[in-house]
């Protein structure tokens, strides 16, 4: 139990080897770290016996208190509360709500069935995914953040935690056989059977509240991408290999298709894998490798046979074949995530570990492509999102010209220019997610590929406008990494890693039309 303490008994301490201050109630004795705070030494001591909360607020996070400020507390303000008898009272009920609300509240920092509008999508086990994730998400990954994209890396111990949290599991498409293969059950306790495609959007959604495409690439990137040619066109035995250690967080895959002379143009990839009677031998180079750092398996695009896209296929590379090198790269953004530049010298990789059918890889790449980029359309709108929330709590604390920011029409219009696009595009998601759950699967890469496509232009742009206008909002914080304009800082340098992979803006622009004209004139459109 804390202990309790008068206004008046902390206004006593004021000096420097004896500094209390009240912050949101909690008396902090903060002697011990006038010299490391770094705000400095004299802000502390001249707010010394104080409620020194709402210059607190405007100068930091709230969770730099349950983080740092914890180790500072000694107690609250205010007397023991007596203990109250139980009544049959009715709770008031708040006349503006029409169903179940969750969240925080803060408007737009949410889909609005969060926010408990209507919606036909989602039904109670959707409800049960959303409360899991988030609590995992607020608990395990949001205080943390920002020290492993420092450290560049993200703690082994996550990667098990997330697998027996089910969310390893709930970010990748339908395993074969579940039984043997998903070792832990699903986020919200859904059966496995029932795990839908809107339960995925939403363990992937929540999972992006975090803010930091470090961690939502180095989580379940190369899982979502490298782990779907295996449990989608593999053998037994490869999928035996590769899917229950990596869906127990255990090993790492990552997929392996980007070279240095080439991203977009998969038909034009060079990496060769000659044909030695029992194995090929590899020799090539890939690059932007999302876990190609600490990979243990890789699911390798290799040109089999002639030039152009008939001669690819997809081959289970190991991280103990020799040859096998991989090194980090300096990007600008997602640093844990452990973006690779690998090279394969004289691979020897058995013909058992060829996915699917020698040739084919072609295809696999494309129908790959769908969730993919679903994928990146559901994280880059959650961090268009993130920027709203942050913007409008920032904008709610920051006095300039004698009121708050948010009290500036010309604020109120960045945000408004968020919010349509966040909500537009989340909508689209939604339809294009339902489609999948419907659509012949057969159907679905060339009814489809298009709108996807343009749907995941349509979030990476938002992405990149929310993110600007975020960073306008926070101005100098936003340009200084850690402290308030973390998140946003963090994102603005993250927006190019949803521009430009799985499909750059200018190809997704392009194909999106060009898929959508073709389909049109199958279905007879006069033009
Ligand atoms: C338990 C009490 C406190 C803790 C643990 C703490 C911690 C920190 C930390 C970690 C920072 C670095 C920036 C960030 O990460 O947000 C910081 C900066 C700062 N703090 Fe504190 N602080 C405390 C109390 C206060 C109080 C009471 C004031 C003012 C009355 C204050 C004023 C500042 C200022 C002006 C900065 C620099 C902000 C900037 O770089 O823009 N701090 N503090």
């Amino acid at each position: 139990m804390s202990k309790f303490f008068s206004v008046e008994e902390v206004a006593k301490h004021t000096v420097a080897d004896d500094c209390w201050i009240i912050i949101h109630d909690g008396v902090y004795d903060v002697t011990g770290f006038l010299a490391d705070h770094p705000g400095g030494k004299k802000i502390l001591l001249k707010n010394a016996g104080t409620d020194a909360t709402k210059k607190f607020d405007s100068f930091h996070n709230a969770s730099v208190l349950t983080k740092l400020g914890a180790q500072y507390l000694i107690g609250k303000i205010g007397e023991p509360e007596a203990e109250t008898a139980e009544t049959d009272e009715v709770e008031d009920v708040n006349p503006l709500v029409v169903g179940k609300p969750f969240g925080d509240m803060v408007p737009y920092s949410d889909p609005m069935w969060y926010q408990d509008w209507y919606s036909p999508y989602y039904n109670d086990s959707h409800r049960a995914v959303r409360k899991a994730v988030r609590a995992f998400v607020d608990k395990e990954i949001m205080p943390f953040c920002h020290e492993w994209d420092e450290a560049k890396q993200l703690p082994r111990e996550l990667y098990i935690k997330a697998a027996k949290a089910g969310i390893l599991a709930g970010c990748i498409g339908e395993v074969s056989d579940p039984e043997t293969m998903v070792p832990y059950g699903m986020p919200g306790g859904v059966a496995y059977k029932d795990f839908d495609a809107f339960h995925r959007l939403i363990v992937l959604d929540e999972l992006s509240r975090c803010a930091s495409g470090g961690v939502t690439w180095g989580l379940i990137g190369g899982l979502g991408i490298g782990i779907g040619p295996v449990i989608h066109f593999a053998s037994k035995q490869l999928q035996d290999l590769v899917v229950r250690d990596c869906l127990s967080g255990e090993k790492n895959i990552c997929l392996a298709i980007t070279e240095p002379s080439g991203g977009s143009d998969v038909a034009g990839l060079q990496t060769e894998a000659k044909d030695m009677g029992d194995h090929f031998l590899v020799n090539g180079e890939k690059k932007w490798i999302t876990n190609g750092v600490f990979a243990d398996f890789f699911s390798v695009a290799v040109r089999t046979g002639k030039p152009g896209f008939g001669g690819i296929s997809f081959l289970l590379i190991e991280r103990s074949m020799p040859g096998v090198t991989t090194r980090q790269m300096n990007c600008s953004g997602v640093w844990s995530s452990g973006t690779a530049y690998i090279t394969f010298e004289d691979v020897k990789v058995p013909k058992s570990h060829v996915i699917g059918k020698v040739d084919k890889g072609f295809k696999y790449i494309m129908q790959n492509f769908n969730p993919e980029r679903i994928g990146c359309v559901i994280q880059a709108n959650r961090f268009a999102r993130v920027c709203i929330e942050e913007a409008i709590t920032y904008g709610n604390k920051r006095e300039t010209f004698g009121k708050k920011l948010i009290d500036h029409p010309v604020i109120r219009n960045k945000l408004a220019n968020m919010i349509r696009k966040v909500e537009a595009t989340h909508a689209w998601l939604e339809a294009l997610v339902y489609q999948t759950t419907q659509m012949n699967p057969d159907l679905q890469a060339v009814r489809l590929g298009g709108p996807i496509a343009l749907c995941k232009a349509q979030a990476s742009r938002t992405f990149e406008y929310c993110a600007r206008e975020a960073a306008q909002i926070f101005g100098g914080l936003a340009y200084t990494r850690g402290g308030q304009g973390e998140k946003v800082e963090r994102l603005y340098r993250e927006v190019r890693a949803y521009a430009i992979p799985g499909g750059s803006e200018e190809i997704m622009l392009d194909l999106g039309v060009r898929q959508s004209i073709k389909v049109g004139q199958f279905m007879g459109a006069k033009m």
